[in-house]
């Protein structure tokens, strides 16, 4: 296993904290490989809640210094262009992600249609790469088991 499974692992494992919204996240300090934050969805507590944003302000309110650090973030899902903006503002370098807008789209998830790398297009100067489909049917399944459940249920 590469270390970007190895971190994906991570981030499936903490979607499991909301098994509805399977979004799981987390930031990486990519040159020593140290967790420095975790984060899944909580938008039952507040709309704007994704998981990436919760781990982007665990990271904030940890008091961990980050300049100079070259930041990785791993989440099970392609960022919206909201988590995506944030990601900017944070100054992360690196994005990992499992399973695309597309692909959630495709398995019936509502989704703002703008992609990532649309969002990085349009801020020229703003550096963020962007890895996609890493682990990606594991975390596929994931999607699509939540949406069967939630069609089940309704
Ligand atoms: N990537 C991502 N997309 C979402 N769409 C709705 N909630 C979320 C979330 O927490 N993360």
């Amino acid at each position: 296993m590469n270390d970007h499974e190895h971190f994906m692992r991570r981030a499936i494992a903490l979607a499991a904290n909301a098994p509805d919204l399977p979004f799981g996240a987390l930031i990486v300090d990519g040159d020593s490989g140290t967790i420095l934050s975790e984060g899944w969805n909580k938008t039952s507590l507040n709309p704007m809640w994704h998981g990436e944003i919760d781990a982007i302000n665990g990271l904030a309110s940890s008091g961990v210094v980050i300049e100079g650090k070259s930041l990785v973030l791993y989440t099970t899902a392609e960022p919206c262009p909201m988590c995506q903006a944030a990601i900017l503002w944070s100054g992360i370098e690196t994005v990992v992600f499992g399973t695309s807008i597309r692909s959630l789209q495709r398995l019936g998830w509502r989704q703002i249609d703008i992609l990532a790398e649309e969002v990085i297009r349009r801020s020229p100067g703003w550096n963020c790469t962007l890895i996609d489909g890493v682990l990606e049917q594991d975390c596929d399944d994931l999607f699509q088991k939540a949406m069967l459940q939630r069609v089940s249920f309704e």
